[in-house]
């Protein structure tokens, strides 16, 4: 049996041996900087399962990120609301996540579709070590509504198995980071499945790791469950693309959550 209690394990740490930090929005946090989980896709889907995830804005987001998107009109019209407090009056973020996946600015006018080039080169070049999309586009930032938190991907081809490290600099651990791991294993599973290859591990790597002080009640009671065993991803079909997959097409089975906790998120 996989053990399926690393978010809570580093969740406890942070929350025990944490500082105390100001920050951006007032809030103040407990923080660590600096940590690394594991999660081998092979035995489970690293949903968190010490509250109940609402997978259904977790899917949408990604699937909009994929289709390059900079504007939160299609996760309303999938009610999905969870941007909402970062965009302006026009639903526009800038050149967030998706933009740069998709249609990176190059300085000689190109525009770089770091997804479609990453999936290319895994097909065909498997050993490189430049398998890497960023979203850390310097000369954009300031654009953005907010900077990119989960900033930089790498994927690892070995023995059939794709594997995939992501470096996110900031992480809200209570709310953003259990959003984080399951979007970006699902990403590692479905680029898996368009390239022929079986998914391995996904490597999360935090740099500013932080429990925002109005969260503390609920990381009590988050702590006083006992983890249960992950759930599993089914991918009904394999569309033609990675540009193809449809809301429809995944499904968790054996997900037992315990039940969902609310907390104000920082803006
Ligand atoms: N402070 C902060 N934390 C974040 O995690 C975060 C940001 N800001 N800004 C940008 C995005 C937006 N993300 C969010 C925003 C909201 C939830 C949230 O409210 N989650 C609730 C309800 C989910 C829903 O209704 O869909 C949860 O209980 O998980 C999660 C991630 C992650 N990011
Ligand atoms: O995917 C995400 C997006 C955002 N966050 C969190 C991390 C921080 O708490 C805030 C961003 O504030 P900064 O001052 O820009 O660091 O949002 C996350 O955990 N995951």
């Amino acid at each position: 049996m996989m053990k399926s209690n690393q978010y809570e394990t580093f969740m406890k740490d942070v929350y025990e041996h944490g500082l105390s930090k100001s920050d951006r929005t007032g809030t103040g946090t407990r923080s660590l900087f600096g940590y690394q989980m594991r999660f081998n896709l092979q035995e489970g889907f690293p949903l968190v399962t010490t509250k109940k995830l609402h997978t259904r804005s977790i899917i949408h987001e990604l699937l909009w990120f994929l289709r390059g998107d900079s504007n939160i009109k299609y996760l309303h019209d999938n009610k999905v609301t969870i941007w909402d407090e970062w965009a302006d009056e026009n639903g526009d973020l800038g050149p967030v996540y998706g933009v740069q996946w998709r249609s990176w600015p190059a300085a000689d006018g190109r525009h770089i579709d770091q997804i479609s080039n990453v999936i290319e080169q895994i097909k065909t070049n498997p050993d490189s070590r430049r398998l890497v999309v960023s979203a850390w586009n310097v000369g954009e930032v300031d654009k953005m509504a907010l900077p990119p938190c989960h900033m930089f991907f790498q994927f690892y081809v070995a023995e059939g198995r794709l594997s995939c490290q992501l470096y996110q600099r900031s992480c809200d651990i209570f709310l953003g980071v259990p959003f984080n791991i399951a979007s970006y294993s699902l990403l590692t599973c479905m680029i898996a499945q368009q390239c022929g290859l079986e998914p391995g591990d996904f490597v999360w790597t935090g740099g500013d790791c932080h429990i925002y002080n109005n969260h503390f009640e609920q990381v009590e009671l988050q702590l006083s469950r006992e983890p249960r065993p992950y759930p599993k991803l089914i991918i009904k079909r394999k569309p033609d693309s990675i540009f193809d997959y449809k809301f429809e097409d995944f499904e968790f089975i054996d997900y037992d959550p315990w039940p969902a906790i609310k907390a104000p998120i920082a803006v």
